[in-house]
């Protein structure tokens, strides 16, 4: 790989051990993957935040970094922690996790990372520009980039996201390319189904589902929505379904006609792309395989991706016209910043008269759920439904949030 001479100085440690180790790491990944060079990044994403994911290994990694005084070059934000940075002892979490917990969040604030503890870095001000090259970790955020956005970043991991903040830069190859940028295989959603899903004003648990479906059957490819621009997805829509082909498959960029921002304005499909017919049979089929039990829910948790605020709203104003009293205990994940509105429009406080409660800066996969107690989930995450399982030993129960209320 290409590199100026100031990127050989830094990798033969002439500013330090630390920022060797990242150029050392971006020049590895960048050999492996036959990038030619490195470019410059406009802002960063960064994930493996969380003690229950990263452990002790982890937080030495990061209290290593942050005590020799390096910061980050570029807007960096936070992915979610294991527990709500102020309310954590109401969660359930025990005095050991969060101590480490809030190490390494001491760790990332000396860096200079903007502790935004959120997977929705778009909606609270890391915004990316069409076309702008990012380094970002947490899947679901990497799909609404590369997709909705049109930015363009591979798929990090928590250190490369770290290395590439540090040193701005990220190498030149994979979805930073267009010719890989192209769709694969395009997608259509069958007559039967799009009237079905009109008529009954399917919920948001769709996307999910559909998600799903897709992920399993691409895997990392790349997919072409060919109409699902007819049900007039919302981007809570959108950032729902890209989270479930990260999370079923391994999704990065996907392109919906009419939706999408990079099919407005390139071609991005060619004639020989192979088609696949999506009908009702399917979309059952994946319901059933996120639902893992009959049984009634000990949490209920939506916010996989965190929540915005109009999914918020919406379900306060449910939960008031509907008068719902919860038998169990309701979580609803976001960022500081969208709790903090919830907060002073009186949302917050209808939600937690039900006996739920607005969580910020965590989620029920990174969160230590399993050792609270909980054992069944009920969410209307298709990423959270493919996680659950396997990050937090849980059943799941699968489904429109408002249906999960009602029973
Ligand atoms: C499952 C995930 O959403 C959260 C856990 O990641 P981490 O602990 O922030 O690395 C990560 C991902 O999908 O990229
Ligand atoms: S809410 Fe979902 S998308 Fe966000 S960090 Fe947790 S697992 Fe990842």
């Amino acid at each position: 790989m290409y590199l100026t001479k100031e990127e050989e100085k830094i990798l033969d440690g002439e500013y330090g051990e630390i920022l060797r180790r990242c150029m050392n790491l971006l020049v590895s990944l960048g050999d492996i993957y036959g990038a030619e060079r490195l470019i410059p990044i406009t802002s960063s994403q960064i994930s493996g935040v969380s003690y229950k994911t990263i452990k002790d290994v982890g937080l030495e990694f990061l209290e290593d970094f942050a005590k020799e005084n390096v910061k980050v070059k570029v807007h960096s934000t936070l992915n979610p922690a294991g527990m709500d940075l102020d309310k954590w002892k109401e969660l359930g979490i025990k005095e050991e996790f969060a101590e480490k917990q809030l190490r390494i969040i001491d760790a990332f604030k000396k860096m200079g990372v903007e502790i935004s503890c959120t997977c929705t870095p778009y909606l609270i001000g890391n915004l990316p520009k069409f076309g702008e090259h990012i380094s970002w970790a947490e899947s679901s955020a990497v799909s609404f980039a590369n997709s909705v956005l049109g930015a363009k970043t591979n798929r990090e991991g928590g250190p490369s996201a770290l290395a590439s903040a540090i040193l701005g830069k990220t190498p030149y190859y994979g979805y930073h390319l267009d010719e890989n940028r192209k769709a694969e295989v395009m997608i259509k959603l069958d007559e039967e189904l799009l009237n079905l899903l009109k008529s009954l004003k399917f919920g948001e648990s769709f996307y999910g589902a559909l998600g799903y479906l897709i992920g399993k059957m691409v895997k990392n490819g790349v997919p072409y929505f060919e109409n699902l621009y007819k049900l007039n997805p919302s981007n809570d829509n959108l950032k729902s379904l890209g989270a479930s082909m990260a999370a079923s498959g391994g999704v990065a960029l996907y392109h919906a006609k009419e939706l999408t921002a990079e099919c407005k304005v390139k071609e991005v499909v060619d004639d020989k792309i192979e088609k696949i017919s999506i009908g009702i049979e399917e979309i059952k089929e994946s319901y059933e395989k996120l639902n893992t039990t009959n049984d009634k829910p000990d949490l209920i948790c939506i916010g996989c991706p965190h929540c915005s605020l109009m999914e918020i709203k919406e379900i306060a104003e449910f939960i008031k016209k509907h008068d719902i009293k919860l038998d169990c205990d309701f979580w609803i994940c976001t960022s500081l910043h969208t709790k903090a509105i919830l907060d002073r429009m009186g949302h917050t406080r209808i939600i937690e008269k039900a006996g739920g409660r607005v969580v910020k800066d965590t989620c029920m996969v990174v969160a230590p759920i399993e050792e609270i107690g909980y054992k069944k989930v009920a969410t209307n995450s298709g990423k959270a439904g493919v996680y659950l399982p396997s990050f937090c030993k849980s059943e799941v129960i699968y489904g429109d949030i408002k249906d999960i209320l009602k029973n």
